[in-house]
């Protein structure tokens, strides 16, 4: 396997141009598909996660055509969903954000298709989303194991009606049900059931909604009701805008280092929730500066330990893990029993690599403590196929001693760039 090692670093500084979201690439790309009229998506994401919705479009006869580094996507749908006559079999790596919304859009038109991704993918949950299909007339049957991928949807169209999600697993499922509900035969009435984990994704699904010019009605996150016939209509030119969890690790690479860095492409404009993890910098100490497309981040005088709750920011979340090995006493992370169910089983991760570098760590279900050592132990870390383990860790290097990471190229899934402009912004302890 590869590695790479980091020398100990010791500043950060300068300003870095953020990839497209992964969250809106996805999410517009299939309500592109599924619109009428021709949509111009620029500044897309490349990464593994948008490539497997790509593939999906290709295969489902989608026309799209890519700019040459692969940014701009021009994409003509019919404004209508996808049929088959022929079994397709679609795979999808671990893309949750492309497992899920295609999971409820296939089911809306006519015809068997295979959902399937790597080994990880078979064990993240999908069951909440598929029981709210079934009463809506999806025909879904598991391959492996009950309530997980691979499964075969024999699709025939969906009714609308009235359904209850559960919300605390993932709020994947409540975006995939809104994304599909404007093409149901019906008015389509959506229950919320307990805690909505990750919040603010939502919104995201609800803004790229409101792009393509669907309504829908939000009684306070409890129920969505979304009005039948209504049609995707393309917006013409749409940008996609940079990713704020990616921008969560040079932020705190400032937060913890001294010096100055600016992220361009997320700013108190944007609709990514994972904007306000620069506000959890700025709890713990660190000085902010928010423009409508820029957060900017410096060191404060003392970085501190916080508790907080992060259910909101499960994926920026992450970064304050590693954040905290840097701050004065300890810092609890509250409320992410979802980790479990990522990439890998984060809470778990998380703590083995965090006390390979010397740090003492309570894991509980759903929360996370950590004491930061008074100095770093120099490490190799895993990062166990998760892109966000690879790029938070890579913040340890600044402890004064070197961090080697394997299978760095993990960070493929959603910022394959990522050490490159990471060692853009960072000057090495001479
Ligand atoms: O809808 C989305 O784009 C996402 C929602 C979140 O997942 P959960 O809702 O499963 O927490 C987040 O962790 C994921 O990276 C992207
Ligand atoms: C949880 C993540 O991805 P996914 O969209 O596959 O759920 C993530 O990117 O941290």
């Amino acid at each position: 396997m590869d590695s790479l090692t980091l020398n100990p670093l010791c500043r950060a500084e300068g300003e870095v141009q953020l990839p497209g979201s992964k969250s809106l690439s996805n999410r517009l790309l299939l309500l592109a598909a599924l619109a009428e009229g021709e949509t111009r998506i620029t500044n897309l994401l490349d990464s593994d996660d948008v490539k497997h919705m790509l593939n999906a479009l290709t295969q489902l006869g989608v026309h799209y055509q890519l700019s040459d580094d692969r940014r701009t996507c021009t994409l003509t749908g019919t404004g209508k969903p996808f049929s088959t006559d022929q079994a397709l079999e679609l795979f999808l790596g671990n893309a949750g954000t492309a497992m899920r919304p295609l999971c409820a859009a296939l089911c809306l038109g006519r015809g068997d298709f295979t959902l399937t991704g790597e080994p990880r993918m078979s064990e993240r949950p999908i069951r909440d989303l598929v029981d709210a299909l079934r009463p809506l007339g999806a025909e879904v049957t598991y391959l492996d194991n009950d309530g997980y991928p691979p499964l075969t949807l024999h699709a025939n169209g969906l009714k609308g009606g009235h359904v209850s999600i559960r919300g605390n697993i993932s709020s994947q499922f409540l975006t995939a049900l809104l994304m599909a509900a404007p093409l149901a035969e019906n008015d389509l009435i959506i229950d919320v059931e307990g805690e909505l984990v990750s919040k603010p994704y939502i919104d995201i699904t609800l803004h790229s909604m409101q792009l393509f010019g669907i309504k829908v009605e939000n009684e306070n996150y409890k129920r969505f009701t979304i009005k039948a016939g209504q049609t995707y209509v393309s917006p013409g030119d749409v940008m996609v805008e940079g990713d704020a969890s990616s921008a969560s690790y040079f932020l705190a690479a400032a937060a913890i280092a001294g010096g100055t860095v600016r992220v361009y492409g997320v700013g108190s404009e944007s609709v990514q929730g994972d904007k306000a993890f620069a506000d959890v910098l700025a709890q713990m100490g660190a000085k902010v500066n928010y423009g409508p497309t820029w957060i900017e981040v410096s060191r404060g005088d003392t970085l501190n330990g916080i508790d907080v709750d992060l259910n909101a920011i499960p994926d920026a979340a992450m970064t304050i893990a590693t954040t905290a090995l840097f701050a004065q006493g300890p810092t609890a992370i509250r409320n992410v029993y979802n980790w479990r169910v990522k990439e890998t089983d984060r809470l778990s991760a998380m703590a083995t690599e965090l006390r390979k570098v010397g740090a003492d760590v309570v894991e509980g279900e759903d929360f996370i403590e950590i004491t930061p050592p008074a100095r770093l132990t120099s490490a190799a870390i895993d990062t166990y196929d998760d892109h966000r383990m690879a790029m938070c860790f890579s913040l340890a290097a600044f402890g004064d001693v070197p961090i080697t990471i394997n299978d760095p190229g993990c960070t493929r899934k959603t910022f394959p760039e990522y050490f490159d402009l990471f060692r853009a912004i960072t000057k090495t302890r001479s």
